[in-house]
């Protein structure tokens, strides 16, 4: 079994077990009772120049601990000055460390848009976004079908969420795009082998076109990176691991974002 194989299931087990306290139908009434959100992530990246979207995250199943202590919410305040456009907090527990509580305080404390970072694989895990702060979900391609990436933005539609949906192929690419995904996240890191190449960005760019958002994510680790990303005209980059390793992380964000 492949560790996605693991990841899928395991949030697969986590929404059985949540929908034992609240059940599907109770939760999107919830959800859809809370005011409609505005697609601010979306809004966030597509403002002219490179957005930078940050991300709160203590472990991953590639590099085990990355972060020993984690003042989560902290991160995410310093992340706000240092001028990040939008933050991604983990809330997979396994592997990743993460919680929902983490998105929860997150999002109550910082006023930039804040991705649901987990792997979604039930409409359920939508609406629990949208009941934990979050302004957009994640949908991973190779975990998904065509079908139910459709289904999934429509939810988010519904609930004025941005979905981030993320492709590591030629073939993720066009699904995403048959599903109609507003945003796309080509991810640098090979999900089944964990190796990295952000030249993936670069030969998926020209497949995605200008009316759609290009988010490169993973492996970003210095301003060479970010000056290639934004001359292929990334919209956004996605960094963790380098934010998370660093000591001063407002420094490192400004370093990256060239203001320093
Ligand atoms: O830490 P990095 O290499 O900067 O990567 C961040 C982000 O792209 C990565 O955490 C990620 C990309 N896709 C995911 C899917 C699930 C969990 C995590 C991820």
């Amino acid at each position: 079994m492949t560790i996605l194989d693991q990841l899928t299931g395991c949030a697969r087990e986590r929404t059985v077990q949540a929908k034992l306290r609240i059940s599907l139908e109770e939760l999107k009434q919830q959800a859809l009772s809370l005011p409609k959100g505005n697609f601010t992530f979306e809004k966030a990246i597509k403002k002219p120049g490179l957005s930078f979207i940050c991300e709160c995250k203590k472990a991953s199943p590639s590099k085990g601990i990355i972060a020993q202590e984690f003042p989560y919410l902290q991160i995410a305040k310093d992340y706000e000055a240092a001028g990040a456009d939008c933050i991604s907090v983990l809330t997979e527990p396994k592997w990743f460390l993460g919680s929902d509580q983490y998105l929860k305080k997150i999002a109550d404390a910082v006023s930039v848009p804040c991705l649901r970072k987990d792997f979604t694989v039930d409409e359920y895990m939508i609406y629990k976004a949208k009941m934990l702060g979050a302004s957009a979900v994640l949908l991973i391609c190779s975990i998904l079908s065509e079908e139910q990436i459709k289904e999934y933005i429509s939810i988010c539609d519904e609930l004025g969420l941005s979905a981030l949906v993320e492709a590591h192929d030629e073939c993720e690419v066009r699904m995403a795009l048959n599903a109609g995904a507003r945003m796309i996240g080509v991810n640098n890191r090979n999900l089944k082998d964990f190796s990295v190449d952000t030249g993936n960005s670069r030969r998926f760019r020209k497949l995605i076109p200008p009316d759609v958002l290009f988010v490169s994510e993973s492996g970003v680790s210095s301003v060479e990176d970010v000056r290639k990303l934004c001359e292929i005209g990334a919209d956004a980059v996605l960094i963790g691991e380098t934010l998370m390793r660093a000591e001063n992380k407002a420094a490192k964000l400004a370093e990256l974002r060239g203001v320093l």
